[in-house]
């Protein structure tokens, strides 16, 4: 028996990179169609004879990309051409949070930006530095590859992030011998077009990196009301000194998130997204109406 991990999915064919380094290919038994358990990329497997035996539990599984054991994500967002997007930022960062997925920021396209653009930018992501996420550029990761490699070393890294956004141009830099296929914007809809199709993982600074299918809406998979402010760190931090401990920091009192939020030391527009993720959550699964607007 060997163990390997599958790192492309394609018509019942799996391909399992195995610890020595060499990628087989291998089919699904009938058994696993049986279970209703489906192999999928990122599957820690067993196989034998080119047939998978088992399936290793998963630490968490996307289900758009449909990807298993994500370590991180790597969120591509461009900042001009389609426009930089705040709220599309603390969407990406909620969703992946919830499914247990480290987010690290990547900024593309700042090329196209005048400098005092770009240095604005820059300083508004510095809020995102102090409560814990990574920011790079791909001007700075062409800049100093290495320490942005060391991030991704041991360590299975999907990118993220709107269609247009950059991801296939950076794995195409990172990756050169891959020669994938980038699309130019489509003018008329200032969109990029979908070119990544399928889920793929690829070997690199030893660890695994997925181009993933362009995220056109993001959906609230597996986000909860409840949960939601974990998912904020500056939240977190100030939302021990509030009042209730249950608070969802939206109309109870003595909130310390809202005094937070007035005083400066939370951005505004944190929480205003805050409030409207809130909003879109109670929309979608009206389960939660209930708790969300509950007071004290
Ligand atoms: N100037 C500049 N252009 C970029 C940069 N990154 C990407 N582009 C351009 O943006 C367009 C879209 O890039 P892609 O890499 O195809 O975008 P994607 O995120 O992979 O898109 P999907 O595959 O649809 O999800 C292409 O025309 C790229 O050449 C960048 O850092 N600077
Ligand atoms: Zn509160």
């Amino acid at each position: 028996m060997q163990t390997g991990k599958i790192i492309q999915s394609l018509s019942g064919f799996y391909d399992v990179l195995t610890t020595d380094q060499k990628i087989i290919r291998t089919r699904a038994r009938g058994n696993f169609r049986k279970q209703k358990i489906k192999p999928v990329v990122g599957d820690w497997v067993d196989f034998e004879d080119d047939y998978l035996r088992k399936i290793h539990p998963r630490t968490n599984e996307l289900v758009r990309p449909l990807i298993a054991n994500v370590d991180q994500a790597l969120v591509v967002i461009s900042s001009t051409q389609p426009e930089f997007s705040f709220n599309l930022l603390d969407r990406f960062l909620v969703v992946l949070e919830a499914q247990k997925v480290r987010p690290l920021i990547c900024v593309s396209k700042t090329d196209l930006l005048s400098t005092t653009a770009a240095e604005n930018l820059k300083i508004e992501l510095q809020d995102y530095q102090k409560w814990g996420y990574l920011v790079f550029s791909t001007s700075e990761i062409r800049k100093d590859h290495a320490s942005f490699q060391k991030r991704l070393t041991g360590r299975e890294t999907v990118l993220a992030g709107q269609t247009g956004a950059g991801k296939s141009t950076l794995l195409n830099y990172l990756c050169p011998e891959l020669n994938l296929e980038t699309a130019e914007i489509s003018t008329s809809l200032n969109r990029g077009k979908h070119t990544t199709r399928k889920v793929t993982l690829y070997p690199y600074a030893g660890g695994l990196i997925a181009d993933t299918p362009g995220f056109s809406s993001l959906a609230w998979q597996q986000v909860d009301s409840v949960k939601l402010p974990q998912f904020f760190p500056e939240f977190v931090t100030y939302g021990k000194d509030c009042k209730y401990r249950s608070c969802l920091h939206l109309n109870e009192p003595g909130c310390a998130v809202k005094e937070a939020v007035a005083q400066e030391q939370i951005k505004a527009r944190r929480y205003q997204n805050y409030c409207q993720f809130q909003a879109e959550l109670k929309e979608e699964r009206p389960i939660y109406q209930k708790k969300s607007t509950k007071r004290g």
